[in-house]
């Protein structure tokens, strides 16, 4: 969905469609320069990393494994409760991996911080991390991120994967929602 057909619902638009896919490209590159010889295992995480994930994994110039994991931590609301908890966990086994995680958003840092030393406790070769959207001002614990794809200001966005109560995930843009859509 493209954002004229979101009608008044987006306050603002942050990122267009073009921004983000030429940044996805400079990032798969990147990517690839570094895990051409590492068979890398590409884990997502379910369900705002849906769409990031399709689109980096097809902008690599070789063939990449992918696997998923479910954590919950903000249900539906906008705040992160903190508390991560597993439902669905991934069904490959990542001892001697590589394993790049790809996300759509760090906000706090809360969900990857505990999601990166969950996987670094099962032995895998290397774990690194991936984001499309970080926001600076928002971290409330520090991660190492090798790939980034911008860092954005502390507001709550939807569109490209995120959702607001599970909709706005099929936007194409990443933008702002509008006040009367919370209210
Ligand atoms: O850095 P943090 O403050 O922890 O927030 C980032 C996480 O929050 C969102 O997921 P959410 O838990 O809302 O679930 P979803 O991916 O299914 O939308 C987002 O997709 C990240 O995974
Ligand atoms: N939709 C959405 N989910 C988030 N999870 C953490 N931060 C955000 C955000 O800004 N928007
Ligand atoms: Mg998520």
């Amino acid at each position: 969905m493209d954002a004229e057909h979101m009608g008044a619902d987006l306050e603002k638009v942050l990122l267009t469609e073009e921004q983000i896919q030429q940044r996805l490209q400079e990032l798969a590159e990147q990517i690839w320069g570094d895990y051409r010889d590492k068979d890398v295992l590409l884990v997502g995480v379910l369900r705002g990393a849906v769409v990031v994930m399709a689109d980096l994994m097809r902008a690599l110039p070789g063939t990449a494994e992918m696997d998923w994991m479910a954590v919950s931590s903000y249900g539906s609301g906008t705040k992160s409760s903190g508390v991560v908890r597993i439902l669905k966990d991934l069904d490959t086994d990542i001892t001697n991996r590589h394993v790049l995680i790809v996300e759509d958003i760090i906000d706090s840092g809360l969900t990857l911080s505990w999601i990166r030393s969950n996987l670094d406790s099962r032995s895998p070769a290397s774990v690194e991390i991936c984001t499309l959207l970080r926001k600076p001002e928002a971290a409330k614990v520090e991660i190492n991120v090798r790939y980034v794809g911008f860092d954005i200001p502390n507001d709550f966005v939807v569109g490209y994967g995120l959702d607001y109560a599970e909709k706005y995930r099929n936007l194409r843009v990443v933008g702002t929602l509008a006040p009367h859509v919370y209210s």
